[in-house]
């Protein structure tokens, strides 16, 4: 029989102790097992078998039938089994090393001379790990487990996953949500798509993000539920995760609803996948109409107009599953002479107000520049002769711009600079990003030249910041620009600045303007 003492002895703390106790089920487990097998053996007629020769179901030992063993009968079975105290020694020393009881084995080794079968020194990293992975410490868990044996967790990406759920978790736990968010974000998003076997894993993880987001993400918590109850595919879970985490999709740019079934989902409303149709009904769309109702049922009255504003949708067509919901990508156009000030004021709205500064002029001088750009000789001849690049150009590197930007909130500086940049937009653009203003910067004409001149001066570098080039610059901006101003305040959107002032005099009034947006 097993030295119960014994072993007891060896266990000091309570935690052994009730390993301990987990070990004493399982080698009465063993006993019961070992019984069986014993009875399975014996020959037909001393064992009392249930009808049927085929039938190899054991009954118990004594006269008792399976349904009518009792407990005591049990028990009293049981402590008959014997296990040889050799072999019960090497299962205790077993328990302790791989729990990583280093201490407890030691004494075990010394008392019953039992071989741990490892070096036990070898047991501190692997205690190290578990006690970084108990403490919530992942990062170091990983880093250590990397030093220790380094290609274990490219080798098991399971494994390696698990870490990472783990560490999402505790992020969680901590209440870091946005650490959790970026944790997620950049670690999970595609490993769905990587590891299918991952993919229940990253539901719970899912469900565990909702749970700690609510209620300031009461968007995400929305779409898991209703994905969970109307479609029970992982893969959608999956996609979700890539929509609201995907790299290309950052929280900063929802808020966005699914529009998705197993296989198509359009990553961006801007540019649908091509099994989607995209509709631009708006909230008056039967489908906007629905999912507002849905919506407004799970999260009180006021609430679509608080988390949505105006957006747009894309539909799926086949089948209609859900939608794709994002605000539109707002637009500020700064428009005034050359030399008004544009590009210094933008930089000071990027800095206070967190706007995207996306200059017309610059990105076609980018082009311009590029080896081999099909355009970059056009360019340049407009540059020069202060005349307008057509939009097809400037708008599709303005669109491209804005597509590559993890922001929502654009700047567009020096643009649309005449009616066939205007059209050129409208035609392109509208429906896909919603224009705030125009913020004008209004300055005189040799105010203005005379800051290019300077600016040429200084070593600008511009081919375009000298007397001639200006001449036709100025002529340009009142014969084409101006009317596009004008037509804008036909539309009430212009914001007139007095950009003669000084740079900060200039700001205070550019910032009323962006203050009364929030
Ligand atoms: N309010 C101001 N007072 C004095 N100088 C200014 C003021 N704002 C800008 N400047 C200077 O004037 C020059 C032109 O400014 P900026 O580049 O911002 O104008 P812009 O409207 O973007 O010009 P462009 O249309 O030619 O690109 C710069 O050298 C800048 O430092
Ligand atoms: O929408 C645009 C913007 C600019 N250009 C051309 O670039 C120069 C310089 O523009 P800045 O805004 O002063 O940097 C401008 O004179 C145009 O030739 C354009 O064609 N379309």
């Amino acid at each position: 029989m097993c030295n119960f003492q014994f072993i007891s002895n060896c266990l000091r703390t309570e935690e052994e102790l009730l390993a301990f106790s987990f070990w004493n089920r399982y080698l009465l487990l063993l006993r019961r097992l070992r019984e069986l097998t014993e009875r399975e053996n014996e020959p037909l007629e001393n064992s009392r078998m249930s009808s049927g020769s085929d039938s190899k179901s054991a009954s118990s030992s004594s006269s008792l039938t399976k349904d009518e063993m009792t407990k005591e009968k049990w028990m009293e079975n049981i402590e008959k089994v014997e296990i040889p105290r050799s072999e019960v020694n090497k299962l205790v020393m077993n328990y302790l090393v791989t729990e990583g009881f280093k201490d407890a084995a030691e004494k075990f080794h010394m008392e019953s001379g039992t071989d741990p079968g490892i070096d036990l020194s070898t047991l501190d990293p692997r205690i190290k790990i578990l006690e970084a992975i108990q403490n919530g410490d992942i990062p170091r868990a990983v880093e250590m487990i990397n030093s220790y044996q380094p290609q274990l967790l490219d080798d098991n990406r399971y494994l390696f996953f698990h870490l990472q759920q783990q560490h999402l978790i505790e992020l969680i736990r901590q209440k870091n949500i946005e650490g959790a968010l970026k944790f997620a974000q950049e670690n999970l998003a595609d490993q769905g798509e990587e590891n299918s076997t991952v993919l229940p894993e990253i539901e719970r993880s899912g469900a565990c993000l909702r749970n700690a987001l609510l209620p300031r993400m009461l968007l995400f918590n929305y779409l898991l539920t209703s994905v969970s109850v109307t479609r029970p595919l992982r893969a959608t879970t999956a996609s979700l995760f890539r929509i609201f985490f995907g790299r290309h999709n950052p929280l900063a740019r929802t808020i966005r609803i699914y529009a998705t079934n197993q296989h198509c989902w359009s990553p961006n409303p801007r540019e649908p996948s091509k099994q989607t149709e995209t509709i631009y009904g708006g909230p008056t769309s039967p489908e906007s109409k629905l999912f507002e109702k849905d919506f407004k049922n799970n999260f009180g009255e006021h609430s679509f107009e608080k988390y949505f504003g105006r957006s747009y949708f894309t539909r799926l067509s086949d089948p209609v599953v859900g939608y794709y919901i994002m605000p539109l990508p707002k637009v500020v156009f700064v428009l005034g002479g050359p030399g008004a000030g544009k590009g210094t004021q933008c930089s000071k709205i990027v800095e206070t107000f967190g706007f995207v500064h996306l200059s017309a002029g610059d990105l076609l001088r980018e082009e311009r520049n590029k080896p081999g750009s099909e355009f970059g000789e056009m360019i340049e001849q407009h540059i020069r002769d202060g005349t307008i690049v057509p939009v097809e150009v400037t708008c599709s590197l303005i669109d491209r711009a804005m597509q590559k930007s993890e922001s929502n909130n654009f700047l567009v500086d020096g643009f649309p600079r005449n009616q066939n940049n205007l059209d050129g937009w409208d035609k392109e653009m509208t429906g896909k990003v919603e224009v705030l203003f125009v913020l004008f910067f209004d300055a005189p004409e040799d105010v203005c030249v005379e800051r290019c001149l300077q600016r040429g001066e200084a070593g600008s570098g511009r081919s375009d910041d000298n007397p001639e080039s200006l001449k036709k610059r100025v002529a340009t901006y009142v014969n084409a620009t101006m009317p596009i101003i004008e037509h804008f305040k036909g539309l009430s959107l212009v914001r007139k600045i007095n950009a003669a002032q000084d740079p900060e005099a200039v700001f205070q009034d550019v910032r009323k303007c962006f203050e009364t947006l929030a």
